[in-house]
């Protein structure tokens, strides 16, 4: 007697069986069947996002050797650290969709992938690094709690951790400031340069408006995004202003106000046309950022290829 032949499920029935899983809220995991686009997309959400948290190692990074004590210094070293972290995470979870993470870099540094426009402004001051830590790791927060209920399960899994250790930058930078504000005018004008500089660029970290949004439906249809642009950039609003409040700093908004019928914040327009700019490559380190990436990894690619090496013998 013949072994009975197993079954192979149409197209038809994997994409129901996958559209079925995204209905129940359940996690789609790397083995299973998954759409084209929904694959792609993914992709090119997780590249960006690994690309971000390895270009934002640069704008803090340029006061590892500058800050101002010893204790300062190591702080500002282990948080650049857990950037690299991130970054590492979050291209293995690309790899687990067939991604290959050289090939990721090199359309990061060739422009062909993006990353997070707030990494293409200068770090003019140390107060610069408190206010990253404040109101850039407290966007990103705000934008990747929601990620850990993620569809797609390594995503998902990674920003658990990820936004640990990004409540923890957010303190750091909070303390950081706290500290400048109790210390000289010169200091306390310090913080207030760098928040008027920050805060509308930390604005857009959140994306174009929801009309304006391409990939926002499908994503949402899919539960990759779980929010909407507008509506995470309103909480982050409404988080931020008894923030700047309790630090003693204003924000650059004249039409900041508070909405006393939905207890939400009003505010002022996005400066849009910015924000097209710095995404496509025309901010104002957009070229030292990328720059500096090649370099990186031209310069260190003896590393790369003596430690292949040497996987690859002990694998022999
Ligand atoms: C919300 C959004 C960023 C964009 O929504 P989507 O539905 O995906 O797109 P949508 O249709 O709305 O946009 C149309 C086009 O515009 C692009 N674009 C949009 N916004 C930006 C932007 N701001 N910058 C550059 N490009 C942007 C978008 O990709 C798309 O282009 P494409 O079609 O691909 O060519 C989403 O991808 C997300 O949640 N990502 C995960 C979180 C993440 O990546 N976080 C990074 C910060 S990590 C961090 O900060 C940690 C840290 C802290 C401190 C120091 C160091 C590290």
């Amino acid at each position: 007697m013949s072994a009975p032949t197993a079954v192979r499920p149409t197209e038809d029935e994997l994409q129901a069986q996958f559209d079925a899983t995204i209905a129940a809220d359940r996690r789609i995991e790397p083995r299973d069947w998954m759409p084209e686009k929904y694959r792609a997309g993914l992709v090119r959400q997780i590249a960006q996002h690994a690309h971000s948290e390895i270009i934002g190692m640069q704008p803090e990074g340029d006061w590892l050797l500058r800050a101002p004590s010893l204790r300062r210094k190591a702080v500002l070293l282990a948080k650049v650290q857990d950037e690299a972290g991130h970054g590492m995470y979050l291209y293995s979870a690309a790899e687990t969709l067939g991604a290959d993470r050289a090939d990721l870099t090199d359309k990061l540094v060739t422009g062909k992938q993006k990353y997070s426009s707030i990494f293409n402004y200068p770090t003019l001051t140390y107060a610069d690094c408190g206010v990253i830590g404040w109101l850039v790791d407290g966007a990103a927060i705000c934008n990747q709690v929601p990620l850990c209920r993620s569809s797609y399960g390594p995503y998902a899994r990674a920003m658990i951790r990820v936004c640990k250790e990004e409540s923890f930058h957010q303190r750091q930078g909070y303390e950081l400031l706290m500290t400048m504000m109790r210390g000289t005018p010169e200091q306390r004008a310090m913080v207030q340069d760098a928040v008027d500089r920050w805060w509308w660029p930390s604005l857009m970290m959140f994306g174009p408006p929801d009309d304006d949004s391409p990939n926002s439906a499908q994503s949402m249809a899919w539960g990759v995004k779980r929010h909407s642009n507008d509506e995470l950039r309103q909480r982050f609003v409404d988080m931020s202003v008894p923030q700047a409040a309790a630090l003693g700093v204003t924000l650059p908004d004249p039409e900041l106000a508070l909405d006393e019928t939905t207890g939400r914040y009003r505010f002022g327009q996005i400066d849009w046309t910015e924000f097209k700019q710095v995404i496509s490559g025309n901010g104002p380190c957009n070229e030292e950022r990328i720059t500096r990436r090649r370099a990186a990894r031209d310069d260190n690619a003896w590393v790369t290829e003596a430690a292949t090496a040497y996987a690859a013998k002990h694998s022999a």
